[in-house]
């Protein structure tokens, strides 16, 4: 069983990383959304030395930007009040000019994996003036998600690819792709990864909405592992219809004795508290009795509270999971 932790401000510290691994991780993840390569070499020396100091061999996973969308750089947090009118693009809060192209009067945009929801109202070639169905904060960064519309980003990246020609000598041994839409994505990350030098390197191919549910199948020979990926997934789905999602792409996995990982809100109590929820420990617990083969802490390790303490429930309830089902 492996156990990832995000780096983020809250663990990059040798000390914190090495009571991570103490508890029991075995990999940490980059994600590239929010930094770059160049820019982690001091998080990389605290890694490498907690790793010395206890003894840990880590895998290290990069999350590469993909297709994925996100909002810009914003100088400060925007607050977004329900009933107010936002603007996206020229004028307004920075998006990719992609996004222009599918924009449609009544068109929906979820940011923040869905904790803020806009409607577009007006919209051009460079921008959309919208209403605030569901406001909040907006930070720098966060995913925007356009439910529905037909928009079709390139695989990769030019930051991406930056950062794959810098990861043999990060030590970099995975690579996670987010919103996998067909094979052709992952072999256009095989590419990438031979003309880096980087061919070993290992694969992990994130579902994060319904397209990509759809070609698990496909994409099966070409991933080394799968990610179910269920902030996204939360995101193109109503969350009700999550769990069996989960479900399906478990036991699609498991047919094909293909490892799988479970990410996103295993802990998200632990941002704050230095206890779990009774909910999300059975979450755990069902998800390694259904298969999976690694589990991943997100924003719990990288900006929480607890990260060590959040590690250490991950890693208890996942091994007490796996005693449970050597024993039924
Ligand atoms: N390298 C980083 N530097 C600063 N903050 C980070 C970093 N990585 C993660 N975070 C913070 O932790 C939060 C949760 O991390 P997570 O990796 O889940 O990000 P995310 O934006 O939700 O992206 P994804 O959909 O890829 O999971 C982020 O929203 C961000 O605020
Ligand atoms: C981890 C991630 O990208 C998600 O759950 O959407």
């Amino acid at each position: 069983m492996e156990y990832f932790g995000t780096l983020g401000p809250a663990c990059a510290d040798p000390g914190i990383l090495s009571e991570l691994f103490e508890a029991g991780m075995t990999g940490v993840r980059l994600n590239l959304s929010h930094t770059s390569l160049d820019r982690c070499g001091g998080w990389l020396r605290s890694l490498r030395e907690a790793a010395s100091r206890t003894g840990a061999c880590p895998e290290l996973l990069i999350d590469l930007r993909g297709p994925e969308l996100r909002v810009g750089e914003l100088a400060v947090p925007v607050r977004l009040a329900r009933g107010e009118r936002a603007v996206l693009g020229e004028g307004g809060l920075p998006v990719p000019g992609l996004i222009f192209s599918a924009l449609r009067p009544g068109q929906e945009i979820l940011l923040d994996d869905g904790a803020l929801l806009l409607r577009a109202l007006r919209c051009d070639e460079k921008s959309a003036d919208c209403e605030v169905l569901r406001g909040g904060t907006l930070q720098s960064r966060k995913s925007i998600a356009l439910p529905g519309a037909a928009l079709h980003p390139p695989t990769l990246q030019e930051s991406d690819r930056e950062n794959l020609a810098r990861i043999g000598e990060c030590g970099v041994t995975g690579v996670m792709l987010p919103f996998v839409r067909g094979a052709d994505d992952l072999t256009a990350l095989r590419d990438a990864l031979s003309a880096a030098g980087a061919e070993g390197t290992r694969v992990f191919a994130k579902l994060e909405n319904r397209e990509g549910l759809a070609m698990l199948p496909e994409l099966l020979p070409h991933a080394d592992h799968i990610v179910i990926a269920r902030g996204d997934l939360g995101n193109d789905l109503p969350l009700w219809e999550l769990p069996a999602a989960q479900k399906s792409a478990a036991e699609t996995c498991r047919a094909a004795e293909k490892p799988f990982m479970v990410v996103t809100q295993l802990l998200h109590s632990m941002h704050h508290s230095a206890v779990p929820t009774r909910a999300e420990v059975c979450d755990i617990f069902n998800a390694v009795l259904d298969g999976a083969s690694s589990l991943m802490l997100t924003g719990e390790t990288a900006v929480g509270e607890h990260p060590a303490a959040a590690m250490r429930v991950l890693v208890k309830t996942g091994e007490e999971a796996l005693r449970w089902r050597a024993a039924h």
